[in-house]
């Protein structure tokens, strides 16, 4: 077959130089006259004698090239034969646990191309590693280093070794719209079984959830509106909430109930989905008793924000759509959407009617009747569980909150007196009693902090404080601007815990301050439940003159601001007369049925 095109090849060369020749030598014969029309141009090409050795060259080229192909693509599919191949989308959760698996893996700190990384793949704090060599402070430990990740670089592939098969790590990265870039993660594994990607993956996904186990992963819309891993939160304590009594047994039971009765909603025809109306001032715990449920069943929050940039109807329900079952989409404060221009009008007729002022504000585009369609309409997504929280619980449309879009509506009020006492006793640690009463031997007033093994100064701090200055001097730290108040709370006795919540409690006026503010003065005195005590009375009296002056504030914001905001006064007088403008109509304001 070589020898075959060698001589094609000769025989196709000799021929076209003979006939190159001929046809510029008009000694040599007649001269070949250029081709006019397709017919003559046939003729001129069969003229020449290589043609046809061309036309050989090329099918045996053809073949051999062919051949080659086949060849190689046998080879490829024998070998690819004895391998699985895994591909890693980084859109995909599943990346993220490849991803801090393989930082996990010591393999990488070894290998001499590798990519040093800060990525947190959705984990609060990414995987955190010591720098080989890096030393930690006495205070400090592991998660407190930077998080920091050695990986196989782009586009090199890297061997390892795991449970006895042979694998290699290949991971690249391709750019797409405006920047933007997307990564893959190819695991290559000899073995053509199975089960060890399964064992793979659920090693993988194992170490991801160990370092999230005690995590509430928060999702949010990325500029594209895709779902992202944002990060996440502590899980928080359902008793570290302090509501009137029974409220958050009832919520929870209640999500309990439904995460477990999706048989029960088929069988009648009822979309599977439960919304919760959370409303009331601000401050009053109305997030945290979400991130608190989420954290008791084991739930992903994906938040919703009706105002974000660029986010319309579609989108919207798009989003909701896409919300994985058993989790709960968060929609905070759904009011300010209406503030700032969510009707059931469609958006371009809304815009049509502010003023430029407003239009530059709006970033949303989201209607009501979008927004409502999105919660319950035929696409939306079922299992799931839908939180809304307002402050202005009378602004909504009825049609939002009519059950079977917010199935539960709960108040959430000022602080009772029952709670300020119970939110200091969460405040403050407190030691079991020593005796089996429950009671100790001195059971004096509280002022003089009874059975406290110290004096009243002496109990906000386990170390003295200027034992506490000696050994920072001593530890070589410039003397301090000291603050000889201790960092941690003393850990009071049941009955003096007790008596100093009750005395705390009775300065706090009913219903009158947000558990939020009573928290920040708690905060202010972490590490001194007495003097917190002290001063309650001195900080009602702030919070009052406080609140009075915001009050005062928006009083006289609201007289400031012209009723007739759209156009000014003079100029609409001026239109109506030559009639050619009304004035805009006011938008009628929605009161929700309640
Ligand atoms: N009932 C409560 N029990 C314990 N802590 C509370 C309670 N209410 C509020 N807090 C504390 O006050 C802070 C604010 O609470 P949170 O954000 O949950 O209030 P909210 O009602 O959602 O407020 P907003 O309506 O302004 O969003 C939190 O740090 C929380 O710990």
């Amino acid at each position: 077959m070589f020898a075959q095109s060698i001589q094609a090849i000769t025989h196709a060369l000799n021929g076209t130089m003979a006939a190159l020749q001929n046809a510029s030598d008009p000694a040599g014969g007649a001269p070949v006259a250029a081709p006019t029309d397709v017919s003559s141009l046939f003729a001129f090409l069969l003229s020449f004698s290589a043609l046809h050795d061309w036309i050989k060259l090329f099918i045996i080229g053809g073949a051999i090239e062919t051949f080659r192909r086949f060849v190689s693509s046998m080879y490829y599919s024998f070998i690819e034969s004895f391998f699985l191949t895994i591909r890693f989308e980084d859109e995909d959760e599943a990346f993220s646990w490849m991803m801090v698996w393989l930082a996990r893996q010591k393999t990488f700190q070894r290998v001499r191309d590798l990519q040093i990384s800060t990525r947190s793949w959705g984990l609060n704090s990414g995987p955190a590693v010591l720098i080989p060599g890096e030393e930690m402070k006495d205070s400090e430990s592991v998660e407190d280093k930077k998080n920091i990740a050695f990986l196989p670089s782009f586009d090199v592939s890297h061997s390892f070794i795991y449970k006895g098969y042979w694998m290699r790590a290949t991971r690249s990265q391709r750019h797409i719209r405006d920047g933007a870039k997307n990564e893959t993660l190819i695991i290559r594994v000899l073995s053509r079984n199975h089960d060890i990607v399964n064992k793979l993956l659920l090693d993988a996904k194992k170490t991801y959830e160990s370092e999230e186990q005690h995590r509430v992963p928060v999702y949010i819309a990325d500029a594209y509106n895709n779902w992202y891993r944002s990060g996440s939160r502590p899980k928080r304590p359902m008793e570290s909430i302090v509501l009137d009594p029974g409220v958050k047994d009832m919520l929870i039971e209640d999500a309990k109930d439904f995460l477990s009765s999706e048989a029960w909603y088929t069988e009648r025809g009822i979309p599977f989905r439960r919304g919760y109306l959370l409303y009331g001032v601000p401050g009053s715990g109305k997030t945290s008793l979400i991130h608190a449920i989420a954290g008791a069943l084991n739930l992903d929050i994906y938040v919703i924000s009706l105002a974000k940039r660029g986010l319309d109807d579609s989108s919207l329900n798009e989003l909701i759509c896409e919300l994985p079952t058993r989790s709960i989409a968060l929609m905070e404060d759904i009011d300010a959407a209406f503030t700032r221009g969510i009707t059931r009008e469609d958006s371009s007729k809304t815009d049509s009617n502010s003023n430029s002022n407003s239009n530059n504000n709006r970033e949303s585009n989201v209607t009501l009747s979008g927004l409502l369609s999105a919660i319950d309409g035929v696409a939306a997504q079922e299992g799931r569980l839908l939180f809304a929280t307002t402050n202005k619980y009378t602004a909504l449309d009825p049609a939002l909150s009519r059950p079977g879009r917010m199935d539960l509506h709960i108040e959430f009020g000022y602080a009772s007196k029952w709670q300020a006492e119970e939110l200091f006793k969460r405040f403050y640690p407190s030691r079991p009693s020593s005796s089996p009463s429950g009671d100790d031997d001195n059971d004096d007033d509280t002022d003089d902090l009874p059975g406290y093994p110290l004096t009243k100064e002496d109990l906000y701090s386990a170390t003295p404080a200027p034992e506490k200055e000696a050994l920072l001097l001593a530890n070589g730290d410039p003397k301090p601007s000291f603050t000889r108040y201790p960092r941690a709370a003393p850990n009071l006795r049941p009955h003096v815990l007790q008596s100093l919540a009750t005395r705390f409690a009775n300065a706090i006026p009913d219903r009158e301050l947000s558990m939020a503010a009573l928290q920040g003065h708690l905060m202010t005195f972490k590490s001194r439940p007495v003097e917190a005590v002290d001063r309650a009375a001195e900080f009602v009296e702030k919070e009052r003159e406080r609140v009075k002056a915001i009050e005062g504030k928006k009083a006289a914001e609201q007289e400031s601001v012209p009723q007739t905001p759209l156009v000014p006064t003079a100029k609409v007088e001026e239109l109506e007369k030559a009639d050619n403008l009304k004035p805009p109509p006011q938008e009628t304001p929605i009161i929700a049925a309640v």
